[in-house]
């Protein structure tokens, strides 16, 4: 592989952003990506590719480069030239590389590797979380947690069948596959920019990970039913349960943030998804108003996100243990609050996209037996780990209300 200037830049550009100034990788790259309407889909890709290789395996690659944060424009360079060498492609002899030595990389790297700290890229702490929690299992599931993810695609039955969007897709030149065990999802076989299809265009589908999709499909919404969505964001479940019920019914769908409300709005339109009511939690009231009235209730709870580290490896270097105790106050009390909007006969589902067992069955087991969770029992349990599946972590627990 060649290496271009303009294409190295931005990747440069793009990972300060990142680490010296704390900004978010995707955002970050959605605005690099616009910087030049004459790269095609192969520059973009080496861009977002490379940025987000640099950032999953940041910890090891300073350590190899023997570099610290902040990371001045120099060390950017070095870090690039360990992703460069240990990606078996040559260094070109600009001026920005002078200084980068590439002698050592290997040999660190055969070093480095033989810490699991290191080698998987993570901090100290998390290491030690995830072995105190998780045992044997942590080793297998942080490795796999480290590969690119696929991307999924579900079928918005609404519009359309899985077969006619295969069809559509192939029609655009883009491969898909489906999944076992998945009814309605489509997998990817190369990446490319599917927000630019016509099935896209015309709500089709979803980008949504196969774990993900496990989640309504475990919640079961039937047509006519009234779900509450107590933890919304832009909607990727709310979308799925729509679809699930063919429209009818009713999913109320509550975030204490607007703007995510307003794009869960955006999306629905695009979907043909007409039995959403979006409601913002600005006081007490609006959960209040909703005690004993839902069938269903979803809790897909804010986490520490570590099932989803294949997706936004920046992560592992934003969460901390003070985050993560706070992340797990909340849940509990989000499962003693939300749950109260069950009807006595009802269905409670919890999930999360954590791997971690204190965010997940620990936290249901913590509500069966407290005074808010005597009603309920727990029906069924899936622990989604990445090293099984491929896709991603994710935690789901369906609680029966007596
Ligand atoms: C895991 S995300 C939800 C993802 C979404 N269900 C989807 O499928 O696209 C968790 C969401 O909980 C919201 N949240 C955080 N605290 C909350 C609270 N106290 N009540 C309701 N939602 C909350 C966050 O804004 C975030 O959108």
């Amino acid at each position: 592989m060649r290496l271009h200037r303009n294409l190295v830049f931005a990747t440069i550009d793009s990972l300060h952003l990142i680490f010296n100034e704390n900004k978010q990788a995707d955002k970050v790259l959605r605005n690099t990506l616009k910087r030049d309407k004459r790269w095609g889909s192969r520059d973009r890709s080496f861009i977002a590719e490379t940025t987000y290789d640099i950032v999953r395996w940041r910890r090891l690659y300073a350590e190899i480069a023997e570099v610290k944060m902040p990371y001045s424009r120099p060390n950017l360079f070095r870090l690039f030239t360990v992703w460069a060498t240990l990606n078996g492609i040559k260094i070109p002899d600009w001026p920005q590389f002078e200084d980068t030595p590439t002698r050592r990389i290997k040999g660190r790297f055969d070093e480095a590797i033989q810490t699991r700290a290191l080698r998987e890229s993570i901090p100290d702490w998390l290491d030690q979380l995830g072995e105190n929690e998780m045992g044997k299992l942590w080793d297998k599931e942080i490795a796999a947690l480290n590969h690119q993810a696929t991307v999924i695609l579900r079928t918005n039955t609404l519009n359309t069948t899985v077969k006619e969007l295969q069809n559509s897709l192939l029609d655009e030149d883009v491969e898909t596959a489906t999944l076992k065990g998945y009814p309605h999802a489509l997998q990817l076989k190369e990446r490319s920019n599917v927000f630019t299809t016509e099935a896209f265009k015309k709500g089709w589908f979803e980008v949504q990970d196969a774990s993900s999709q496990r989640v309504a499909q475990v919640l079961n919404p039937e047509p006519g039913m009234r779900i509450v969505d107590a933890c919304a964001g832009a909607g990727g479940k709310s979308l799925h349960m729509a679809s699930l019920m063919e429209n009818k019914g009713q999913v109320v769908a509550l975030d204490i943030y607007q703007n995510k409300l307003n794009d869960l709005k955006r999306r629905a339109r695009r979907n043909g998804a007409h039995n959403i009511e979006t409601r913002l939690i600005d006081s007490t009231k609006v959960i209040k108003k909703l005690i004993g009235k839902a069938d269903k209730v979803l809790i897909d709870a804010p986490c520490s996100g570590l099932g989803v580290l294949k997706r936004n490896p920046d992560s592992k270097w934003k969460l901390n243990p003070e985050k993560i105790q706070n992340i797990k106050d909340t849940q509990r009390e989000l499962l003693d609050s939300y749950s109260r909007m069950v009807k006595d006969g009802g269905q409670l589902l919890y999930a999360t996209c954590s791997i971690l067992p204190s965010e997940n069955a620990e936290q249901v087991k913590a509500f069966l037996n407290r005074e808010e969770g005597k009603a309920f029992t727990l029906l069924s349990e899936e622990n989604l780990y990445a090293h099984k599946t491929g896709f991603d972590g994710f935690y789901i627990a369906l609680l029966q209300k007596k």
